[in-house]
């Protein structure tokens, strides 16, 4: 004991001669930082087929030993030998619950029994056996229907039931009664003698009196390691707990143990860990399995299914409800000097039936602009001087004011009749005069049109009543037939490529992101890595999954938007639909990056939704890109929306293929991100081999 001074065993724990090795640690080290170092140079033996009970405080250390010998922590120095040659050699069974809880417990045995190589009859069978053994409720029982204790023997079947000859347990009795832990431990006897090796971790000191070697762990060393018999024996105690203290107390007085630094010169050694599985990078019978679960997860969460294909169509649908029709009903103030004089009241069409060139006395062409300004959906004020007209416009009654001089109509005769003689005065009083509101910008922008076009229009009919050319009255420039797109386009028309690109992209990413890193979050993740998954098969896994439901998405976004709505599409549907299609899948690797990198939710909606926000201004949904500053405009391109928004305008709007430049940059755009983000992940998943764990 006088070994313990040392802060660490310093005599190697020796097994007998004739016991075999399974597991064995030497001069490990771990720190997590300057204040959390939580092995200094420990050794542990562990003998083949044989109960290790590994004992000690809270936080001493004993879940971050199991996960090194899994092979899930790596130690900072030191070296770990694990007699395992294969995936299916080891069972662990983690502290926490670490289990989908939306599958049930027959769904959770066949997705670890598959990844771990067990066919559907043995798997049956053992999820019967161990349902005797652990007494369990029915599988078919969803695990998050499952009491606390009935979760942890779920937890505990997973771990033994691939029959595994190293069985690694976190605490596997805690929330049990009693009757339950004691048939647990009998169990584990059972398997002992017929040469399994178990290590277990408890709370509870005195029910490991049954293990056969009783490992102490105290101040990041283990205080003692023999069978429990001896160690009571040595302290001089009646029980384990007892011997616990004992030693506890010893190390705490020990006039060595004030300062240790012996662990350093050992953390300046490397690490080595004996445990060389050949699990191979990607193998199709877990990528099964993790789609069998991944199917399973979805179709028992029948809200969520019909959520997601509610989202898209709603939102496609309220897109083309809300964007890009024109404000109807919207105020106009008019201040009509020529009707107040000639007569006052409302504007009606006989006051405007002949011809002002030829009756200029007769005909209100004032009337005329008026009426014509209602049938393009705004509401005429009439006020009677321009002082309270504009003040009704300060306070938004309205976005304009129009004013008529007294002679407009008659001055606006001499202005057609003889323009090279038209006085100055004549043309003031035949202009009618705006103020406009432009503080909204597209509204104002809209009253200006109105203005524009009314004028046009009304002057058009006035002279086809004088039997003169109604171009006369217009701006000396025809529009023919547009090269692409209507005389009516709108904006919903321009933006309907953005928005649908935005939402093949950014339903997956969230999808993903959610799905990954509540799997990780949950510890999920690490546990199916102690099973053998590999990063690239949950990869393919989720990928396949989620772009069975973006072809679903996609289809229902297409059908509203340019079926039901109608919006242009002249382009042939095998760009389109892979375009939309492949940007999903650019999404989900987003979105699995997100879930990669990120620890918590608010990070990873952070990420997500300002990415969508960053997109939506790049990608020229709001405002074209033509338009920003000329780094923008240099570097607009490269983000991943813009270049695969313009091919699929180009495509649906020009029916233009993949030989023209924007369609094929826009797929170029997609396999680019795609294949860096896939990179990233890669060594990201390289740098941190904590990349899928997550500490609560
Ligand atoms: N990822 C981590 N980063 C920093 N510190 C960590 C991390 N994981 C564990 N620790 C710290 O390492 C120490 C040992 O933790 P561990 O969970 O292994 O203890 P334990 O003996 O299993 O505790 P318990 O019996 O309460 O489960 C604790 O002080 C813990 O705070």
């Amino acid at each position: 004991m006088e070994d313990i001074a040392l802060g660490r065993s310093a005599t190697l724990p020796q097994p007998q001669a004739e016991e075999e090795i399974c597991i064995e640690i030497r001069d490990a080290v771990k720190i997590y930082d300057r204040n959390n170092v939580v092995f200094r140079g420990l050794n542990m033996t562990v003998p083949k087929g044989k109960i290790y009970g590994l004992l000690g405080p809270s936080g001493c250390g004993k879940t971050t030993l199991l996960s090194c010998i899994v092979g899930r922590s790596e130690l900072d120095s030191g070296h770990i030998m694990v007699k395992a040659f294969k995936r299916e050699d080891i069972g662990y069974m983690p502290q926490d619950l670490n289990l989908h809880e939306h599958l049930t417990i027959a769904q959770t045995y066949k997705f670890y029994g598959g990844m771990l190589n067990m066919d559907k009859e043995q798997i049956a069978k053992r999820t019967k056996e161990l349902s005797l053994l652990l007494e369990l409720p029915s599988d078919n029982r969803l695990v998050e229907t499952l009491s606390g204790g009935q979760q942890r023997r779920v937890s505990l079947g997973v771990a033994l039931l691939h029959n595994p000859n190293i069985l690694i347990l976190d605490e596997p009795t805690v929330g049990l009664d009693p009757v339950l832990s004691h048939s647990i431990w009998n169990h584990l006897v059972s398997f002992a003698e017929r040469g399994k090796t178990i290590i277990i971790t408890t709370h509870y000191i005195e029910e490991a009196r049954q293990a056969h070697t009783i490992g102490m762990m105290r101040g990041g060393i283990l205080l003692a390691e023999d069978s429990p018999e001896t160690l009571m024996a040595r302290c001089n105690t009646a029980t384990l707990e007892e011997a616990f203290l004992t030693l506890s107390y010893k190390q705490e007085t020990s006039s060595n143990t004030q300062v240790d630094d012996s662990f350093k010169k050992l953390a300046a050694k490397k690490c080595s860990i004996k445990l060389k599985l050949n699990d191979g990078v990607f193998r199709f019978n877990r990528m099964n399995c993790l789609l069998y679960k991944n199917v399973s997860l979805l179709l028992q969460q029948k809200m969520f299914l019909l959520f997601l294909f509610l989202l898209p169509l709603v939102q496609t649908y309220f897109f083309n409800l809300a964007i890009g029709h024109d404000p109807k009903g919207l105020y106009i103030a008019v201040v009509n000097k020529e009707m107040q004089q000639r007569q006052p009241g409302e504007c009606k069409p006989e006051y405007y039936k002949g011809c002002f060139l030829d009756n200029p006395d007769d005909v209100l062409m004032s009337c005329a602009y008026v009426d014509q300004m209602k049938t393009k959906s705004m509401n005429i004020l009439h006020y009677d001087d321009v002082d309270t007209a504009l003040k009704a416009v300060r306070k938004n009654d309205a976005w304009g004011l129009l004013y008529f001089p007294t002679n407009y109509t008659t001055s606006m005769a001499v202005r057609f009749v003889n323009a090279s003689r038209t006085s100055d005065l004549d043309v003031e009083l035949s202009t009618v005069q705006a103020w406009i509101d432009l503080s909204d910008q597209y509204i104002g922008n809209m009253v200006k049109a109105n203005v524009i076009f009314g004028m046009q229009e009304y002057l058009g009919v006035a002279l086809a009543k004088c039997n003169v050319s109604t171009k006369i009255g217009n701006t000396p420039i025809s529009f023919r037939e547009p090269v692409y797109g209507s005389v009516n386009t709108t904006f919903i028309h321009y933006a309907s490529a953005a928005i649908l690109c935005l939402c093949c992209y950014y339903l997956p990413v969230l999808l993903t992101a959610g799905l990954i890193l509540t799997e990780k979050k949950e510890g999920m993740m690490e546990r199916m890595m102690v099973s053998g998954i590999k990063f690239s098969e949950v990869l393919v896994s989720t990928v396949i999954m989620q772009m069975i439901i973006h072809a679903i998405q996609t289809a229902i976004s297409m059908y509203v938007m340019y079926i039901y709505f109608d919006n242009p599409y002249i382009g042939d549907h095998f760009p389109t639909v892979l375009i939309l299609i492949l940007l999903g899948m650019e999404g989900m690797i987003f979105g699995f990056f997100i879930g990669a990198i990120c620890k918590d939710f608010i990070f990873a909606t952070y990420l997500g939704t300002g990415s969508n926000i960053m997109m939506s201004f790049t990608c020229g949904l709001i405002w074209p890109l033509e338009g920003a500053h000329y780094l923008l405009k240099l570097t607009g391109p490269l983000f991943p929306l813009t270049a695969p928004v313009k091919a699929l305008l180009a495509v649906t709007a020009k029916g233009w293929s993949f030989d023209s430049e924007p369609v094929y940059l826009g797929f170029l755009s997609i396999f680019g991100w795609s294949s860096i983000m896939i990179l990233g992940i890669f060594i990201t998943s390289r740098i941190n081999k904590d990349l899928w764990i997550l500490r609560k």
